[in-house]
C-alpha cells in the first residue's frame, strides 16, 4: 500500500491534542523544492526535565548521538547564538553551522536553522515544542522541520532521511530526561 501522506504539523499536533496555539509554531512556509515533516515523542518525565536538556543549544551532543562535538562560534546561548556541530562518520555530512532562532523558556519552544556546513540538508529549519501530558505528568515533544530537497534526491528520500535522525534524537532526549529524573534530577 502506498505510504500515507505525512501529516502536516498542525494535524500532528491536533492528533496529540496539543493546543492549536502551539501548533502555530510548527507551521513552516514550504517552498516548491522543499519537504517538511513533524513527529511527536512521549517522555515519562516532567516538561522541566526535558526542557533542561533541550534548551542547551551549546550542547546538542547531550542527546544527539550523530553529533561528535559542538563549539559556540558567536553568542551566549540565547537567540542569535551560532554553533558549529561536528558530525560522526558514516553520514553524508561532516559539519553544520546552526543559528538559534527561538528559545522560549516560558512556552518551551526552541527553533534553529542551518546556515552552513558540509552536508546535504540546505536551509534546514526545525521547531521543537514541549507539552504537559494531561494524565501522568509526562511530556509530549513535538518537532517539525522544513528543508530543501537536495539535487539527486526525491522528497520522500529526504523526508525519510531527516525523519530517521530526528526520531533518533527524540528517543535519546526521552531516555536522557527519564534517567535525569530517576537519578533525582541532579
Ligand atoms: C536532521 C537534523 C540534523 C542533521 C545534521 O545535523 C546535518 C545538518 C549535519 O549532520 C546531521 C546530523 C545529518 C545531516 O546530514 C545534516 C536533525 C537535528 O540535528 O536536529
Amino acid at each position: 500500500a502506498p505510504t500515507p501522506p505525512p501529516l502536516t504539523a498542525v494535524e500532528t499536533c491536533r492528533s496529540h491534542d496539543v493546543p492549536l496555539p502551539v501548533a502555530r509554531h510548527h507551521e513552516h512556509a514550504r517552498g516548491p523544492n522543499q519537504c517538511c515533516s513533524a513527529m511527536t515523542q512521549a517522555v515519562a518525565a516532567p516538561v522541566a526535565a526535558v526542557w533542561s536538556v533541550l534548551r542547551r543549544f551549546d550542547q546538542p551532543q547531550a542527546y544527539k548521538h550523530f553529533v561528535k562535538s559542538c563549539s559556540v562560534l558567536v553568542g551566549d546561548g540565547d537567540v542569535g547564538t551560532l554553533r558549529e556541530v561536528r558530525v560522526v562518520s558514516g553520514l553524508p555530512a561532516s559539519s553544520s553551522t546552526e543559528r538559534l532562532e527561538i528559545l522560549d523558556d516560558e512556552r518551551h519552544v526552541l527553533s534553529f536553522r542551518v546556515v552552513g556546513g558540509e552536508h546535504r540538508l540546505a536551509n534546514y529549519r526545525s521547531v521543537t515544542t514541549l507539552h504537559h501530558q494531561d494524565a501522568g505528568g509526562g511530556t509530549v515533544v513535538v518537532e517539525s522541520y522544513v528543508v530543501d530537497v537536495p539535487p539527486g534526491n526525491t522528497t520522500e528520500e529526504t523526508r525519510v532521511f531527516a525523519d530517521t535522525i530526528v526520531k533518533c534524537n527524540l528517543q535519546s532526549l526521552a531516555r536522557i530526561a527519564e534517567d535525569l529524573v530517576k537519578r533525582g534530577g541532579d
